[in-house]
């Protein structure tokens, strides 16, 4: 490995490791000081170098370099990358990505339900035992050191055309030469050992039913030689030890699923086929453009699809709405549910991903597919669903916004809707706290949540919330 070293300058200071915090963070104190502290775990007494530490800050942060007295939650990284130990001893930095590595999966799972019941008591005033709330769930088939469940990986590329990855809050690159947490099919296209020069960011994503991957090449800025970026994509391409779809994607900004880029084919196809199997044995097969919005984890498609119908419960003739709603992950099945006599509204604001979305939901009538932002286009559709006639209100609602959550002027339009349940899926526990206070004050109460882990080894969690109207 020959990444850069770490600055081993740094202040190191001798720490106690407080409670998590969201973030990857623990709270620890230094002479009264909060210090946000990575690659520790409560309890443990620890040598940490300090990475932030102004005079005159509120907070310092600062990583582990050293662990004095070890909690019993603490394991071998499962990547060795990633691993902060490992990284101070050889003064080279930390790749980011897998933050939670070092700790067993279990605890992981307590660590995250911590901050979850944290959030939604401080954002929300709500008592997540008192809502039944038993912890984080694992998922379908777990690798039992949460590995190998990325079906999607974004890197960027250094000098030397290595695949790499930026440390945490850092615009250095770190060469990768292996990454654990992606999936079998990825690992089989070894992207460590290609020369990607001439490109400056790669994404790959290979579709968890083992349908041939797609290989995205954005090229360096300022490379107008359309020519020369073909002839590096095929080099590209002739190192790959299997078959993939390469794609060159040309931006200036944004994504190709935006409709800002460009996606320019060189090999095979510039879209993905994704397959969702329920556990009723129902399968629905979607189509994703290369830059297109996914889910993750490879079994993230059918956890969040089997857990929002389980709250919806739609029936034949019914009227709901799916939200942020992608290439439509959760409008087909909602669409074959409420049947050709109801209705689903499908409203996703990527143009580009909304395509996806108008192409997987072609053969159902009963779908009405809109671009456009939530805040800004659903009341207008309500209306067009109406016929004229005012608004039309919904049975249900599900939405699953990005990491700022739906926001003050999405929940009224959607309270306006009057939906009985509203089944929210969220990746962020501080957004969805928020926006569970808001939907409270407009008369709706929170009966259930689920967390899943569906980033294992990371400090990110799911949340599928059940909402149920409680006041006309
Ligand atoms: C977390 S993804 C969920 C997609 C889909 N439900 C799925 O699981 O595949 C959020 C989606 O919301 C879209 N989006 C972000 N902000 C939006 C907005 N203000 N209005 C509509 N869609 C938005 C993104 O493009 C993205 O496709």
């Amino acid at each position: 490995m020959t990444q850069p070293a770490a600055p081993e300058s740094a202040p190191h200071v001798e720490l106690t490791i407080g409670p998590v915090a969201h973030g990857g963070h623990f709270v620890s104190r230094h002479e009264g000081r909060v210090v946000f502290v990575r690659h520790g775990l409560p309890g443990e007494r620890v040598r940490a170098r300090l990475t932030e530490h102004d005079d005159g800050a509120r907070f310092w942060r600062a990583d582990v370099v050293d662990v004095l007295d070890a909690s019993s939650d603490r394991q071998d990284h499962v990547w060795d990358q990633a691993d902060a130990l490992v990284a101070a001893r050889a003064s080279i930095h930390v790749a980011g990505g897998a933050e939670f590595g070092h700790i067993r999966l279990d605890a992981q799972r307590r660590l995250k339900a911590e901050v979850f019941a944290e959030h939604l008591e401080r954002g929300a005033g709500i008592d997540a035992a008192a809502l039944g709330f038993a912890g984080v769930e694992a998922v379908a088939r777990e690798d039992e050191l949460g590995r190998f469940w990325r079906t999607r990986m974004a890197f960027a590329v250094d000098a030397g055309g290595r695949l790499s990855m930026h440390p945490h809050r850092s615009d250095e690159l770190v060469a990768v030469t292996s990454m654990p947490l992606a999936s079998r099919e990825i690992q089989r296209l070894s992207p460590w050992d290609v020369d990607f020069s001439g490109f400056a960011r790669v994404e790959i994503a290979a579709p968890a039913g083992g349908d041939e991957a797609l290989v995205l090449l954005v090229p360096v800025e300022g490379q107008n030689d359309a020519a020369g970026v073909r002839r590096a994509a095929r080099a590209v391409m002739a190192q790959l030890p299997l078959s993939a779809s390469v794609a060159v994607l040309t931006q200036s900004g944004g994504s190709a699923a935006d409709g800002r880029g460009a996606l320019q084919r060189i090999s095979g196809r510039t879209w993905l086929s994704e397959s969702v199997e329920l556990a009723s044995g129902d399968t629905h097969d979607y189509r994703v453009t290369g830059e297109g919005f996914w889910q993750i984890h490879r079994a993230a498609p059918a956890t969040l699809t089997e857990a929002v119908l389980g709250i919806v419960a739609p029936e034949p003739g019914q009227a709901v709405a799916d939200l942020y709603a992608g290439a439509g992950l959760f409008t087909l099945p909602l669409a074959e549910r409420v049947g050709a006599g109801g209705r689903v509204l499908s409203i996703e604001g990527a143009p580009g991903t909304s395509k996806d979305a108008r192409r997987n939901l072609h053969e159902y009538r009963q779908a009405l597919i809109a671009q456009g932002r939530v805040e800004r286009t659903l009341r207008d559709q309500l209306q067009r669903l109406s016929g004229g006639r005012g608004t039309r209100e919904l049975d249900a609602v599900v939405l699953d916004p990005p990491r700022a959550g739906a926001g003050k002027r999405a929940v009224e339009l959607i309270a306006a809707a009057k939906p009985a349940k509203i089944a929210y899926v969220s990746c962020d526990p501080a957004s969805f706290a928020r926006d569970t206070a808001d939907l409270r004050r407009r008369g709706y109460e929170l009966v259930a949540a689920r967390v899943f882990d569906l980033y294992p080894n990371t400090h990110h969690l799911e949340t599928v919330g059940h909402f149920a109207r409680v006041r006309p």
